[in-house]
């Protein structure tokens, strides 16, 4: 019996390009999911819609959806409503990762590896999880401007909220720098691969 592919953790600051690593992870023949994704998908779950709408009202949702912008202001304006969203998603998310990972260990031919991509990998302590860690890093300029071209709203608060680059290197298995071009970043997460499949 061989076996089971490695359970990746893939984490970075934001903007550093955690999603850019997944899609070319998953282009070297890794099983991937990002957890942002499934964040996404959850917000057309009645049940979080209903409860995101009784914690800030009916504004969080428009046309009949859950207005991610809304409830990133009302959620990063205090810890404690930052720390009620989390413990409302966390656990859901888990339970469908939980859900992909006994889909894809099954898979045959089996996947390189399960690559998870988790924002806060290391703040919400899940490192434990995983058979190895990759943490996606880019020069601090190039990250903030790759981040602010994104328009996320509340992007210092979010920000704040995350251990800097430098320390989400040092505790990862692995640090992948993404300064340069997609197809570098593609070789030196091919570079991984081959040391997690070793
Ligand atoms: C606040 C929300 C509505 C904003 O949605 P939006 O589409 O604008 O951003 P998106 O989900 O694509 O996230 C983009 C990036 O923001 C950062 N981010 C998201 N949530 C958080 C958080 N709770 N703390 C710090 N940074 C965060 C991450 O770096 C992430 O990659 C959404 O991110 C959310 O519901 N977050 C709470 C759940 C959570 O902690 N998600 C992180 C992965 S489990
Ligand atoms: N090596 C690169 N070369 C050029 N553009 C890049 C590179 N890496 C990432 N980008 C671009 O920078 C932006 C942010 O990258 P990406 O979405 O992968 O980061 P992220 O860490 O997932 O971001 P977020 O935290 O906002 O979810 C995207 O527009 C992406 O295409």
């Amino acid at each position: 019996m061989t076996a089971p592919p490695p359970f990746v953790g893939l984490t970075g600051g934001i903007g550093a390009g955690k999603s850019e690593a997944l899609a070319a992870l998953g282009r070297l023949g890794a099983a991937t999911i990002s957890t942002d994704q499934v964040v996404h998908d959850l917000y057309e779950d009645p049940s979080v819609r209903d409860a995101v709408v009784s914690r800030w009202g009916p504004s969080v949702v428009v046309e009949g959806r859950v207005d991610r912008r809304a409830v990133a202001r009302f959620a990063f304006a205090s810890d404690e409503e930052r720390r009620w969203l989390e413990q409302l998603l966390w656990p859901r998310v888990g339970a469908r990762v939980a859900e992909w990972r006994a889909v894809e260990s099954a898979r045959q031919p089996a996947p390189a590896a399960l690559v998870v991509e988790t924002p806060l990998l290391f703040e919400a302590g899940l490192e434990g999880n995983y058979d190895a860690t990759i943490a996606i890093v880019a020069d601090e300029a190039v990250r903030e401007a790759r981040a602010g071209a994104r328009g996320h709203e509340a992007l210092d608060e979010r920000t704040a909220r995350q251990l800097p680059q430098a320390e989400k290197a040092a505790r990862a298995t692995y640090a992948v720098e993404n300064s340069g071009s997609l197809r570098e970043l593609e070789q030196e997460l091919s570079g991984v691969l081959a040391k997690l499949k070793s």
